[in-house]
Parts: C-alpha cells; structure tokens; sequence
C-alpha cells in the first residue's frame, strides 16, 4: 500500500522534524506518520492502479450516441476499447478489466442482461461501473426498466445523448463520484486483506463495544468466529478484567487513544493471555467516536501469562449481573463522555482536559498512563480533601482521647441505633418578648470593659458576669455601632437590639460550652479579624454586616449534644436534616426562622429583594462553614488560593508583585468561611486563662454527652471523654496538633496576626507541662484556675 504524502504533509511533518536539534537534514529524520484517527489518508488502490481508466463501449449498432461517447471519453484520457457483441464484450473485460463499462441497452436484440451478469460474475468486477444507456422514454414511461437493468447488476442507467459536451459532464461525475467509490472499495477490500494476513490481532467495535470485525489472527488466537461475535459485547467475549476496559473506554469516550495491557480470554480454554493494546476511537460521522479499533500486540503476549480463567461462578457472571461492575461503570463512563461533548467548564474539567493532553504525550507508556488515569479518577470525585485526611490522621495519632476528639469531629454521623427520644421543642423560647427597659443603658462597668472590645485579649468571661449571663446583647451592640450594621442593613438600632435579644434567649444557658457566651466570643473574634487591612481591603459592608450576623447566630438553639449524639438518638432533628450537617442546618434555618418570625426582630426588612438574598446566602454560607466535617475541606481550599508561594512570601519579606491572589466573588467566600472557622475555634489561641476555661468548658460538655450516652444506652460517640479519666491537656494537645495549628498558621499568613500564633504556642507550652504535671481531671484543671490561673495573678496575660 502506498502511503499518500502530499506537498502539504510533507511540509508539515518536515516542520515537524526541524524541532529535533539531532537530525542534521530533513531526510535524516524519521517520518512523522503520528496522524490521528480520522486523518488517515486513503491509498490509491484500485484495480488498474498505473494505467489510465478503462473503458469499454458496448453497442450493437455504433450511432451518434456511441461516437459522442466515445469523443467525450477520449477527451478525458479513458484508454477505450469497442465491442458489438455480448461476446466480444465479454472476452474484452475478462483480458482487460475494465473500469467502466457502458452498455446500449436500447437495441431490441441484443442481451443486455445476459451481458451485464456474465460481467457481474468476472471475479473482480466488484469494482467495474456498469452504466446502461437508455431512451429518454424509460425515465419517462416510469416502468420497469430501470429496476430490472439495476437488478442485472448495472450500477445505473444514462439518457441517449448525442452532445458530446453533457457525454464529457457524465463521464467525469462517472470518473468522481463512482469510479472513486469503487476505487475506495478495493482500498477497503485490499486493508482487510492486509488485516487477515497480519499477526497482530485487530477489533473493530462500535462505541458500545460491540464487535464489528475481527481478523483471522485474533479469530485463531482467541479461538472464536466473527461471526459468532457479531452483535456481541468485548466484555463477553474478550475481556477478563473489567478494570481495564473501563480505563480504556475513559479514554476512547473521550476520542482519545489509549493503550495499555489487556486481559484477553481464550474462548475454547478458558485461559487469559495478556498482550499491550493499542485502541483508536474512530469516528464514520459527527464529533463522537462511533467505532473503536484494538490492535493487540501480538510480540508483547506474555506466554506466562497464561493462566487458568478464574472461571468461578463469580467471576463469570461479573460482566452479566454485578451491576457494580461492566453495567453501571460503563454506563457511568460513556454519559461522563457524552457529558465532556457539553458546552460546559468548571476548574475541573480544564485540568481533566490537562490532564487527558499529558496522557496523549506520554505515548505508550502503560504505567504512566495508568497512574493519569488514577490522578483523574481522584480528581473527578467530589471529596477531595476529606477521606485522605481522616485516613491520614489514623495512621499518625497514637492518643485515644485525641483519636476520638478528632474523628468525632471530623467523622460524618454514624448510624443510629436506638429509637428517638423526646427533646425539648426549641420553639419554646423562640418567642420575642420586647424588653422592658427599652434600649438597654449599659452599666459603666460594662461600658469600660466593652471599650476593649476589639482586642484579641478580651475577657469575654467578665462580660459574661457582669451582664448575668447576657453578654451578646451588650459585645453585639457595641460590635453592631462599631461596623455600622444600622447603615449596612438600612435598619433602626431597636430592631438589631430586639434581634439580639432574641437569638441569645434562644441559646442554651445550661450548656457550658455552647450557649450565647460562646457566640459572643465568635462575634468578637470575628469582629477583631475584620479590624484588619486585609479585610477591610476586601469586606463591602454587607459582608461586615452578615459576618457579624452569623458569627452571632453560628450555634443557634445548639442543644450541647454533637450531630451524631442527635443522630444516634433518632432526634427530629437528625430526621429533618437526614443525619447530614444536622446541627449547623439547624442553626441557620433557626437565624431566619427568628429573624423573619416578627417583624420587630426582623433585621432584613429593609433590604431590596437582591441584597436580602446575597445577605441570606452569606449568612447561611459562613454557618455551614463552621460543620468540622468539612474542616479540611474550607482549609484546603483557602490554602490553594491564599497560601501559595507568592502570597506566603510576605512573611519572609519577600513582596513579591503577585502577592495578592483575584479576589473573585467565591475567593471572598473563601475567606470569609476561613475566618468564621478561625473565630469558631479561636479559643486554643486565647490568652492561657481564657484558653483554658474554654478547654474545661467544651470538655464539661463532652463528658455530659458521654453521661447521657451511657445513661440511655447510646452509642458513646467519644469513648474517652469519660469525666473518670480524661486527661482534658492531652485532648487539648491533639486538638492544636490536628486541628488548630494549620489552620492558624494559615490564616496568619493571610491576616497578619502573629499574636494568634503566640499565645497558641504559649498555651500549647503550658497543656504539655500540665500533663507533665499530672493535671488531667476536671478538678485538677479547676484547681489550676482558682490558683496559678486566678485572674488576679493574670491579670497581665499579655506578658504571659
Ligand atoms: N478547645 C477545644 N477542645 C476540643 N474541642 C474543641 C475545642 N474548641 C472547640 N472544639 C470543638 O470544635 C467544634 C467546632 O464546632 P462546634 O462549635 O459545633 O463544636 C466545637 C467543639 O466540638
């Protein structure tokens, strides 16, 4: 077969060729014949390859009819040859096999049909055209004619002319359109032929995998007949390892080529050989592979291979009835395919398409291509960062009680298993009740410490007991003034003080970590970070606003049980929400609930509908932040956008011109959920004293969950969280390590806060010698404050 480079080609591979700074002149370079599928060029196979086109006139009676012929052909170069008789005509094409032959068929005595099929029966005539030429009346009369001399075997029929200038116009649509085609077929027929005569085995599927061909080297091979494949699947007939198949078919789906090792299976021994394949999508119409070619390497089969089938029941029927395997993945990977051909682009799908074009490069390579295909699949799923940190962090902690803190945190709800128990209706509560005293005049010691307000080492705890256990309504006001939320909101400063009232009424004074103290807390943290010029460059109003607004809210009606406790115990709650961020879609649904419950609380009533909703969105977006399961999640993601080299540059003082990454709107929404997280569990990195109360606080109510657990026969969510013997440093340790310290670092290096990190590594200092010193309990940790943590000796915590 003669391989067709035209000027073009040539040029272009040469091109091509001049990249290599080896080759010293084009022709020293190999050829470049690394064409894609579709771009393969027909070869010039046809009958009479070097000669010119055949062509033999049959007339009974030369005529006018036979001379304009005969002029036209000549003009166009056809080498003619004449016959008057069926015999004549036939002893011709047999010594000369024509390419074109054209027949009078309009001669009353003369055998036409008997002609036509006596060439028909020529081996090789396949690839003659047989014209006949009739009377303008046998298109006209619309009789059988035309039926019958295309049922002998012409391949159609011309009017009678004499002028020699539409004979000219039909031998050349004759020469381009016909006599190509059946050059094509003898192109097709001689490849074929080359495929049975090669020892490499070749399939031909279409895009469902379903054989089309296979040549003789893989019938023998394989031990099977094309024709008993027909119609059937390569996963039934072929193909062991299902694995592979769907790797390949990634590829192929997607019109690219694939090769790899494939398992094949011997059909009369069921034994497997394995053998490098090279697959090729082909596409006869449209953008989408319609037909996919494997072409088995028949050097690279292994004969060591060779094996014994798995033959089990099992392994049989897995291509037929495990619907895990051959079924839905193939399905799966052919709509992935379909859904690639979309007018559609995320992030993701530009890296796959990366991704894809690195695969192309790497050539033949079957371990590189399967490890792209592995970073793909990985790539493709939708959680990215969560399942490999929880198995990362199994591996490395050998502390139950951090072990359990930390997969209790981050660990989705586990089943439950015993039935529902009555909870108080948090309704109850709900209730605004206007406060009597109007706008609340806030005592001159409250006044004083609210003046510190902004300050890392607030001491949220007096506030606590000055306002008798209220102190979001007053933190939340002055914060509220401070940012100007009235203006943000377009609201009156009585209905942001009723709404204060009313989410703090709707915390749960009784739990010692999650009540309104520790939503103040957050408030404030959230309030300190966006005091920063970091912030203050990115945050609009709104966004200072609404952050306010969850921070406050972030814990709303928290019942001091974990998600899971509410799972285990069948809570409505859990039912609502399907065991999935049970407890921060409450405490959302709760804000709006409240917020738009009466108008006096509702702090949104003066917004246009458009910024009511990015406003609910915010606030809705940072409280689902705060679910811990999704930690490393919101980490990983701030991390890549915010902490890449250049931005973490600054800290060592390398300012580097592309230090701020594009503060798109989901960038905003990134640092907004970072900082409401930072807030949320800020207390590691507190002042020692604060620091520590919130470590007994949280640690309190862990251990009345694991009370209550015990107590109703629950699973015990957190095992070591038993006020027995908790070592609570130990647990405060883990939580840093695991949990506080990235994070913290990572913000840092955003928000420029070293303090943050100071007093985190202090306070870490201080959990490793108390556990040093055996202070583990709740009591030792007690006495520990009314001593050395007393706030009289610490007064001045910032020189701890
Ligand atoms: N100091 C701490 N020690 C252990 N766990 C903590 C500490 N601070 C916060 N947490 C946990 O971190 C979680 C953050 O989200 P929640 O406020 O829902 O519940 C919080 C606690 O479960």
């Amino acid at each position: 077969m003669r391989i067709n480079v035209g000027n073009t080609d040539i040029s272009r591979s040469m091109l091509h060729h001049r990249k290599s700074s080896l080759a010293l002149t084009p022709e020293e370079e190999p050829l470049d014949i690394n064409r894609g599928p579709n771009e393969t060029k027909y070869g010039l196979i046809s009958p009479t390859p070097k000669h010119h086109l055949k062509l033999l006139l049959v007339f009974a009676h030369p005529d006018p009819v036979c001379d304009s012929l005969s002029k036209a052909a000549d003009k166009l170069g056809f080498e003619i040859t004449t016959s008057n008789t069926n015999i004549g005509a036939l002893d011709e094409y047999q010594a000369k096999s024509h390419d074109l032959v054209i027949v009078d068929t309009r001669a009353k005595n003369f055998d036409n049909d008997l002609l036509c099929r006596s060439i028909r029966n020529t081996k090789g005539s396949q690839h003659t055209v047989i014209i006949a030429i009739v009377r303008k009346s046998a298109f006209e009369r619309d009789d059988v004619t035309i039926a019958s001399l295309l049922e002998s075997g012409f391949n159609r029929c011309l009017i009678e002319t004499t002028n020699v200038l539409v004979c000219v116009n039909e031998l050349i649509v004759l020469k381009h359109c016909d006599l190509r085609t059946m050059a094509q077929h003898a192109t097709c027929q001689a490849m074929y032929t080359a495929l049975d005569k090669c020892r490499d085995l070749v399939i031909v599927t279409d895009d469902s995998y379903k054989f089309q061909y296979m040549n003789a080297a893989c019938e023998r091979q394989l031990g099977l007949r094309q024709e008993d494949t027909i119609g059937k699947t390569l996963q039934e007939q072929l193909v062991y390892d299902t694995v592979q198949i769907n790797t390949m078919g990634s590829s192929l789906l997607r019109a690219r080529e694939w090769s790899g090792p494939m398992t094949l299976k011997r059909k009369s021994t069921q034994e497997t050989i394995v053998s490098n394949c090279r697959a090729v999508p082909f596409s006869c119409a449209g953008r989408m592979p319609t037909h996919f070619i494997l072409v088995f390497d028949t050097n690279s089969i292994d004969p060591s291979n060779l094996s014994q089938s798995r033959g089990s029941i099992h392994s049989i029927r897995r291509g037929s009835t495990d619907v895990r395997s051959i079924g839905s993945d193939y399905l799966r990977r052919t709509s992935l395919a379909k859904l690639n051909a979309l007018p559609l682009e995320a992030p993701i799908t530009k890296i796959v398409g990366l991704i894809d074009q690195i695969r192309e490069n790497v050539g033949s390579n079957g371990q590189l291509v399967q490890l792209i295909d592995k970073v793909e699949d990985i790539l493709k799923g939708s959680e990215l960062y969560v399942s490999h940190v929880k198995e990362d962090f199994r591996m490395k902690t050998d502390e139950p009680v951090v072990s359990d803190l930390i997969t209790a945190l981050l660990s989705k709800a586990p089943q439950p298993t015993v039935t529902a128990s009555s909870r108080r209706s948090s309704n109850d509560s709900s209730v605004f009740r206007p406060s009597r005293t109007g706008l609340i005049k806030v005592p001159a010691a409250i006044r004083d410490l609210l003046d510190t307000a902004l300050m890392w080492e607030f001491d949220i705890f007096k506030l606590e007991d000055l306002t008798r256990k209220r102190p979001l309504q007053h933190l939340g006001m002055n914060l509220f003034n401070h940012f100007d939320v009235c203006g943000a909101l377009n609201c009156d400063e009585r209905t942001l003080s009723n709404w204060l009232t009313v989410i703090e009424a709707n915390y749960h004074a009784e739990n010692s970590y999650h009540n309104s103290t520790h939503a103040a807390d957050v408030m404030q943290a959230t309030a300190g970070f966006l005091e920063k010029e970091r912030m203050k460059s990115i945050m609009e109003p709104l966004d200072e606003a609404t952050s306010l607004i969850a921070a406050a809210a972030h814990d709303l009606d928290h019942p001091g049980k974990s998600s899971a406790f509410l799972t285990n115990s069948n809570n409505p709650l859990a039912i609502l929400y399907n065991d999935v961020t049970v407890l921060e879609s409450h405490h959302a649904a709760m804000t709006f609930k409240l917020t738009l419950g009466d108008e006096r609380v509702n702090i949104f009533k003066n917004l246009d509908r458009d910024t009511y909703k990015l406003a609910r969105h915010n606030v809705i977006d940072m409280i689902l932040a705060t679910e811990m399961t999704k930690h490393f999640e919101h980490l990983a993601k701030f991390v890549n956008v915010f902490c890449t080299r250049s931005s973490v540059g600054s800290e060592i003082g390398d300012q580097s011109e592309d230090y701020a990454p594009i503060l798109t709107a989901e960038n905003t929404t990134l640092v907004k959920r970072m900082m409401i997280k930072c807030s949320d569990v800020s207390n590691p990195t507190r002042p020692l004293r604060l620091c520590v109360e919130w470590a007994r606080r949280i640690a309190e109510e862990y251990f009345q969950q694991t009370d209550d657990e015990k107590a109703r026969g629950l699973p015990v969510v957190m095992p070591m969280f038993d006020r027995q013997c908790c070592s609570i440093p130990k647990s405060q340790i883990g939580f840093v390590d695991y949990i506080i310290n990235d994070m913290f670092e990572a913000w840092n290096a955003f928000i420029d806060m070293p303090e943050l990190l100071t007093y985190m590594r202090q306070n870490y200092i201080r959990w490793k010698e108390f556990d040093e010193q055996n202070h583990t309990t709740l009591n030792d940790i007690q006495k520990l404050q009314a001593t050395i943590l007393a706030p009289s000796i610490t007064s001045s915590i910032k020189s701890d």
